[in-house]
């Protein structure tokens, strides 16, 4: 049974935590401060996985990954970073690493992952060793540990040209994902072609997806390629799948099985080879079982499924966003980017986003032509993001409409603000206790937690005095 562990870093107290944990796990370890050190060990010892830091003097952890994987194949290799971006993720799984961890990580995550790769290790499976590439692309962000997966599911399929559904609401960036897996195919220097369904007319999807014949209805004056064929060798990416017409539906499962098609009006297939990548909001089970989703499509489609999380579900990230999109605004205005107060962006961070980062986008546009000064203060944003806190569910949301009050009224330069809100406060939950008891003050002071005095001289000072029981 594989059971030696090697944690490589430069960073004393990763290795400490990681050699504690491993430790009480019952798996043995070594310790090597720089690259270098564990390469000289690597001929005349021999670990069953390898824990490694990317950043470090010396020989870095790709270059670690390249020479351990050119002696042992085999050998999975775990590889830790502190950058969490999708381009440290897809460079470890194409330079070959067992798994990919960022850092800061749980260290129960760490002994689990570390786990699996001494099974692996076990069964002496063979991971292959790819290229590494670049492209040009749109950076996404995301360091929340519901996006990491998102970025480790896209670095394990860049081998791949494998059919993928993305789930996740609107706006959350579904596109932007399926762009980022085209960007790190095999195809990524082939076409990447965007078809939305619910934004095409239904009696113009057939031709919109195959083409046309000259001729072939009223108004094709000429013959024309459709998405498919422009996509051919590349991928296509088909959002809001559940909006497609059943006709097409059907079409597209021919296609999809036979690789060839007729375009509208055609009569000489035309073949193609493209992956595609399906997107949507809905729930496609549920549309399913409604029978308004052929169950056979859905099958197809459905190989691998990576759902992005909602905005609301990753918070963590909203900071960063913000600070992308301001600098992404500015650029296109020719501006200085804004900055967020401490509390703009805590109040921020709190909205629940509905349009998801679609509509932090927006906002940040907004903000960024809209705000006066450089720095943006809770009183400068726009003025639906307050509506929305006072839409929104109130049991949550009082105490954040109770700070954007204090915020404005100390911008505005109100002074003693207690003296203010505490008698509010109180009035408040007073009128309401006194309803829930139909006016019983004895009753009422035992919802609020007070004895019945208090609650006599209380509402005596806020001028509240009304009947007696
Ligand atoms: N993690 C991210 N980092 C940076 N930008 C992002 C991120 N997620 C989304 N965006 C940006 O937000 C906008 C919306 O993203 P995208 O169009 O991919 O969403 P979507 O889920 O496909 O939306 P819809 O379902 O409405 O078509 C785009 O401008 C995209 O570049």
């Amino acid at each position: 049974m594989s059971n030696r562990v090697w944690i490589i870093d430069d960073d004393r107290s990763i290795r400490w935590v990681l050699e504690r944990a491993l430790s009480r796990a019952g798996i043995e370890t070594k310790c090597y401060e720089s690259g270098d050190r564990a390469l000289d060990d690597f001929y005349s010892d021999s670990p069953d996985v390898v824990i490694s830091d990317i950043r470090m003097p010396g020989s870095d952890g790709f270059k670690l990954l390249q020479r351990f994987q050119a002696e042992r194949p085999a050998l999975p290799i775990i590889i830790m970073t502190a950058h969490s971006d999708l381009d440290s993720a897809v460079a470890a799984y194409q330079g070959g690493a067992f798994e990919y961890l960022p850092k800061p990580f749980d260290v129960d995550e760490a002994v689990a992952v570390t786990r699996r790769a001494l099974a692996h290790a076990s069964e002496q499976q063979i991971e292959p060793v790819a290229v590494e590439n670049g492209t040009n692309r749109k950076e996404i962000i995301g360091e929340a540990p519901a996006m990491q997966e998102v970025f480790r599911a896209i670095g394990r399929l860049s081998h791949s040209n494998i059919t993928v559904l993305i789930n996740g609401e609107s706006g959350t960036g579904k596109e932007l994902v399926a762009q980022a897996l085209h960007n790190h195919s095999p195809r990524k220097d082939k076409p990447f072609i965007a078809l939305n369904m619910a934004a095409i007319p239904k009696d113009l999807m057939e031709s919109e997806l195959f083409g046309h014949e000259k001729g072939a209805f009223t108004g094709a004056s000429a013959s024309r390629a459709g998405r498919f064929e422009q996509a051919n060798g590349g991928t296509l990416f088909l959002d809001e799948i559940g909006d497609m017409p059943a006709e097409t539906q059907t079409r597209l499962l021919r296609v999809l099985a036979d690789g060839e098609f007729y375009r509208v009006g055609g009569h000489t297939p035309v073949k193609v080879d493209v992956r595609i990548i399906a997107a949507t909001h809905q729930d496609l089970e549920k549309l399913v079982e409604e029978h308004k989703f052929r169950e056979d499509l859905f099958h197809r489609l459905n190989v691998i499924r990576i759902h992005i999380p909602r905005l609301a579900d990753r918070r963590e990230d909203i900071p960063r966003l913000v600070r992308h999109f301001f600098n992404a605004a500015a650029k296109d205005l020719g501006v200085e980017p804004k900055i967020l107060t401490k509390e703009a962006e805590e109040y921020l961070s709190s909205l629940d986003w509905p349009g998801n980062v679609r509509q932090l986008e927006n906002t940040c546009r907004w903000i960024t032509v809209m705000a006066s000064g450089r720095e943006v203060h809770i009183e400068d944003l726009p003025q639906e993001l307050h509506q929305q806190t006072a839409n929104s569910d109130a049991s949550q949301d009082w105490q954040k409409a109770l700070r954007l009050w204090a915020d404005q009224a100390l911008a505005n330069g109100r002074r003693e603000i207690l003296s203010e809100a505490v008698p509010a406060f109180e009035r408040a939950l007073i009128e309401i206790a006194l309803k829930h008891t139909a006016g019983r003050k004895r009753d009422a002071a035992e919802l609020l937690g007070w004895g019945r005095n208090t609650l006599t001289r209380k509402l005596k000072e806020l001028g509240m005095n009304g009947d007696e029981d």
